[in-house]
């Protein structure tokens, strides 16, 4: 096979394995979103499979029985998998001795796993095994889009690693604001911002494994935090994190609120990332008005800001800003459409 088609071929199973990967993101923690490819020598795809949540196979094993299923185990040539395989036995068993039962010759990584109990080490255990180890990080001038493939690679573990690394969960802002600036939507009206921004927001939603909110945002708009707009939002139970001062809240909406989430509530909100890490959140999203967002921006506790803007002609105008290289945001099909309006990403740090 020509050396420029099988690149294009391993091009296509990274994003093949991503897309799958990206179905599960909301539904694996304290898991990362993992996806794999399992490749002919070809290049056809065999299998592809994703992590589904934590305490299932992993996305290789996953892929591996689904190829056993149809009888392909001997056709495998290459995996592809977004992140570094695992060479430890935690709920589930090792899937670098999974693949070393294959017929495997190369196995292309995404990124290298933050968990310190495989960082490096599945990589490491497939190469004195004897198999081809190959980084996509390693291959931008062979791989199309090896770039943006390694970016979206970090961004599915983005939030894993700041838990694996930091224990702290990662918190995303949501923010909307009118012509004027205001975040308060007119009486009457839910929100004024347009059903592609509305889309944004419920997919966040059901993206991420906690909602942060604060007590000002209850009393004046008593929130549902339902997921609407999105079709395959995986049936989670989630996390609530109220941040009140004095703990007066409405006893009927909190009511409501606990036959869908586990509510928590938090008084310190510089301890928030922590107790969300610790109740095994990865990812929370902040849906909360204008006095916890300024508390969040002074203690520089946010990992990224989305904002949409609605501007004086009507428009919309959505900026991600972002504190790190890679965010879980650069996964969102959504914001890529949001492009036509005006997207901006800043990195911050
Ligand atoms: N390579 C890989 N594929 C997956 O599908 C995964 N979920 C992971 N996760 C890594 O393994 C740890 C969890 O192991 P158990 O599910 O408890 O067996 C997790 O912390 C990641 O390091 N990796």
């Amino acid at each position: 096979m020509a050396e420029s088609l099988h690149y294009s071929l391993i091009g296509q199973a990274f994003r093949a394995a991503i897309a799958e990967a990206c179905r599960f993101v909301g539904a694996t923690a304290p898991n990362p979103p993992v996806g794999c490819a399992l490749l002919d020598e070809q290049g056809a795809i065999l299998a592809v499979a994703a992590h589904h949540r934590a305490g299932r196979l992993h996305a290789e094993a996953l892929a591996l029985e689904q190829c056993a299923g149809y009888g392909l185990t001997h056709r495998i040539h290459s995996a592809v998998v977004t992140l570094e395989p695992c060479n430890h036995t935690g709920r589930t068993p090792p899937c670098a001795e999974a693949l070393l039962a294959t017929p495997v010759r190369t196995v292309w990584i995404g990124c290298p796993d933050p968990n310190p109990n495989v960082a490096g080490g599945g990589a490491e255990r497939l190469k004195v095994s004897g198999r081809d180890v190959r980084w996509i990080a390693d291959a931008v001038n062979l791989v199309p889009d090896a770039g943006l493939i390694f970016n979206e690679c970090r961004g599915l573990i983005a939030p894993f690693q700041k838990w694996s690394n930091q224990g702290q969960a990662w918190l995303t802002i949501k923010q909307a604001t009118d012509a004027r600036g205001s975040m308060i939507p007119p009486v009457g009206q839910k929100t004024f911002t347009s059903s592609a921004a509305l889309e944004v927001a419920h997919r966040l939603r059901r993206s991420t494994d906690a909602i942060v909110t604060g007590a000002g945002t209850i009393r004046s708009d008593l929130p549902g935090f339902d997921v609407r707009h999105v079709r395959d939002h995986p049936a989670r139970r989630r996390l609530l994190m109220i941040c009140s001062q004095n703990r007066d809240l409405p006893e009927s909406w909190l009511d409501a609120m606990r036959q869908r989430f586990d509510v928590l509530c938090c008084s310190d909100i510089g301890s928030v990332p922590r107790i969300l890490a610790e109740n095994g959140v990865l990812w929370a999203l902040v849906e909360a008005g204008p006095s916890l967002l300024a508390a969040i921006r002074e203690r520089e506790l946010w990992d990224d800001w989305l904002h949409i803007e609605v501007t004086p002609d009507g428009s919309e105008r959505v900026s991600v800003r972002q504190r790190h290289a890679a965010t879980p945001l650069s996964l969102f099909p959504e914001l890529a459409a949001t492009q036509q309006h005006d997207r901006i990403v800043e990195q911050v740090e």
